[in-house]
């Protein structure tokens, strides 16, 4: 199950990357250059506005960088601030099966839902209605999604911001879990505000006047 979930190590690369949206005269994202070449739990931090939701959707392909090249291989899949904008079935198996992007036998769909099920410490959950879910557990449950439609790399933008601290944990460790795993450990670039969330990652970067700093270890990290 593992292997059919991700078959090569995802990797992002950007140089020299500048975008400023139509009609801005200042590019708000200026010469970045970054690297994401192995699995972990990256995290970046920014001021309000400093353009960390326009990274994700660079990465991301939904917007296209006016100069600059952004190398990717990497299969990704994006979790918001609020599952209710992203969540539509009414129960966890139905909102799991469309994000099934291949064509595989009833048991082998079973399995990878009991599996992301499991992954995000939802084991059980299957028939659960979605308006019966804590925020805590929507937000796990588009964390399967994610896993579950194949992705190897998955982008956070703020996921904790609308969550009281014990779901804040739950997830934080959901995908601490998920990105060091031994065996095969998942690739995540969380966007986050909390500084006491930083501990959880492996390496924590600034945007800042349009530029991502260089990778620091959380303990050496410090927020300007
Ligand atoms: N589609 C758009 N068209 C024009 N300007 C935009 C668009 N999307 C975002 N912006 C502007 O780009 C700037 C950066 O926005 P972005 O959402 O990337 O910042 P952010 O760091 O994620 O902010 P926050 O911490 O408040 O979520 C803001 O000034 C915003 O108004």
């Amino acid at each position: 199950m593992r292997d059919s979930l991700e078959s090569e190590i995802p990797h992002i690369k950007f140089k020299d990357v500048s975008f400023s949206y139509p009609g801005e005269k200042e590019n708000l994202i200026f010469q970045c250059n970054f690297s994401i070449k192995k699995p972990g739990f990256w995290m970046v931090v920014g001021k309000n506005g400093s353009g960390k939701s326009t990274l994700l959707k660079l990465i991301n392909g939904i917007i296209k960088p006016q100069n600059g090249a952004i190398d990717s291989n990497a299969n990704v899949g994006m979790v918001f601030q609020n599952p209710d904008h992203q969540i539509l079935m009414p129960n966890c198996r139905s909102e799991l099966l469309i994000n099934i992007n291949q064509n595989i036998s009833q048991n082998e769909i079973n399995k990878k839902i009991e599996y992301v099920l499991d992954q995000v410490g939802m084991t059980g959950f299957e028939k659960r209605p979605v308006h019966t879910l804590s925020g805590g557990q929507k937000q796990r449950l588009t964390i399967a999604c994610a896993l579950i439609s194949n992705r190897n790399f998955i982008l956070l933008d703020e996921p904790t911001a609308l969550l009281d601290q014990t779901s804040q944990l739950k997830v934080l460790q959901t995908i601490k879990n998920l990105t060091s795993d031994h065996i095969k450990p998942l690739s995540a670039l969380w966007i986050t505000h909390r500084y006491e969330e930083l501990t959880y990652a492996d390496a924590v970067a600034e945007l800042k006047n349009g530029f991502l700093s260089s990778w620091q270890e959380p303990s050496k990290f410090q927020y300007n």
